[in-house]
């Protein structure tokens, strides 16, 4: 594939010091960031164990990037919109600063049932990246609590815009870890939890593949108020639910409205991780504790730091959206969520404690005592199977192993024979 991951072209080379010294001061919290991002260091043993192995046939579970083809349709909406570029009745530049407003509409009915407005709904080129300009809007006087294991954007990019302190051991100075952990149901203990301005919370969750119940977000939401916090909600898993009691988005929940923004993506609805489109919903209502509102300065900071969602990206946006499009979103996540118990039973089977996979396309496999990069190493090295280590999300995450469901059937299946052979089943 032109942009394989194990092209070295793409694995990045380490700079090398040039004679000229700028007299450039360096960002601290940059000095604050330990070990690189977690994917790219994942990326980079797969290609080293690759340049020893060079035949080796190496399944991966470990990046979560989808890997079914794009529905037709959508991707004949795209192609249309891009030859209609090429015309002069067709041709478009830089688009509405907050997105199609017909895609807008369809994100709100579609996904919300119109519960959100639509200049609530902000069109962005992915969840990632919104993330990152939330930051930007929160600035550095804020203290971010976070779901320990969870995605690693969140605490990075908290040390990156100086919201954290040094890291002592594994955690940040100032970050409310909210530990979840098989004990407590992956769901915090939130009254011992230190009050924190920004919770950052994702549900189905990434990595522990907990879904939170209608009545645990009750809770959250309510502890929100109680601290005037303000809730992150990432939903970027959302498509992948089956169980009714499990709430899509946070808005589902009375009061919501009033603590919490939601940042969403159609990276796992259709397969865009490449294409990028993604949404955030920030209520009018949403207030800062000076009684500004955040609607107003989120969109400061998305017009004045972003040029936009593609347009090519935003019409397949709309035929994903479309009734045809959602039913092909349902097939390609139950798809995924078949491989997830797939190799869910194979672990289970295997005697090892195993959770999430369903609701989710992560299946989260506990190794008491051990170290996480050792078991990736072992799995790499006897299996030739990429995996993340859980320890890679967060101290909450240490003993454990992220196995992700975006791998095509034959090699799950083939992940799951080897598994049994590396087991000794
Ligand atoms: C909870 C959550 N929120 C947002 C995203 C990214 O959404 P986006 O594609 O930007 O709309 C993800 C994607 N995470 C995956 C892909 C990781 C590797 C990608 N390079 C990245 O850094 O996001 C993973 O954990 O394997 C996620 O889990």
């Amino acid at each position: 594939k032109r942009f394989s991951r194990s092209s070295p072209l793409l694995v990045a080379s380490t700079p090398t010091a040039s004679k000229q010294m700028t007299r450039v001061p360096r960002n601290p919290n940059l000095a604050k960031l330990e070990a690189g991002y977690l994917f790219p260091e994942i990326a980079r043993r797969r290609n080293a164990y690759l340049e020893k192995h060079p035949t080796a046939n190496i399944i991966s579970l470990g990046i979560g990037d989808t890997t079914q083809p794009i529905p037709a349709h959508v991707a004949q909406k795209m192609a249309e919109r891009a030859l209609a570029l090429a015309t002069p009745e067709g041709y478009s530049g830089y688009g509405p600063d907050l997105g199609d407003p017909e895609l807008r509409k369809k994100i709100s009915e579609r996904l919300y049932g119109g519960k959100v407005d639509i200049d609530e709904v902000f069109v962005s080129d992915g969840a990632k990246c919104d993330i990152g300009r939330l930051q930007m809007m929160f600035g550095p006087g804020v203290d971010i609590a976070v779901q320990d294991p969870s995605y690693p954007v969140y605490v990075d990019s908290a040390v990156i815009v100086g919201q954290t302190g040094t890291k002592n051991g594994s955690l940040y100075e100032n970050i409310r870890y909210m530990t979840c952990l098989p004990e407590n149901n992956f769901f915090p203990q939130l009254d011992k939890v230190p009050r924190a301005d920004i919770i950052f919370f994702c549900s189905p969750n990434n990595p522990t593949g907990a879904a939170a119940t209608r009545e645990q977000l009750e809770k959250l939401v309510q502890y929100a108020k109680n601290n005037g916090s303000i809730i992150v909600y990432d939903a970027a898993y959302a498509p992948f639910i089956r169980d009714e009691n499990i709430p899509q988005s946070i808005f589902e929940i009375e009061g919501a409205n009033e603590v919490a923004l939601e940042c969403n993506s159609f990276s796992k609805y259709a397969g865009f991780t490449g294409v990028r489109l993604g949404w955030v919903v920030c209520p009018k209502s949403l207030q800062f504790a000076d009684g500004s509102f955040v609607h107003k300065d989120f969109r400061r900071i998305f017009t004045t730091c972003f040029n936009g969602a593609s347009s090519l990206a935003q019409a397949g946006g709309l035929a994903v959206l479309d009734d045809k499009g959602m039913q092909e979103v349902r097939r390609l996540t139950d798809y995924y969520l078949e491989n997830a118990h797939i190799l869910s039973s194979a672990m289970r089977d295997l005697g090892l404690k195993v959770f999430g996979g369903e609701n989710s396309p992560y299946v989260w496999v506990q190794f008491p005592g051990r170290s996480s990069w050792d078991i990736f190493e072992e799995l790499l090295e006897r299996a030739q199977i990429v995996t993340v280590p859980g320890s890679g999300f967060g101290s909450g995450g240490e003993s454990f192993l992220r196995l992700s469901a975006f791998a095509s059937r034959e090699q799950c299946l083939e992940a799951k024979s080897r598994l049994e052979k590396m087991f000794g089943k």
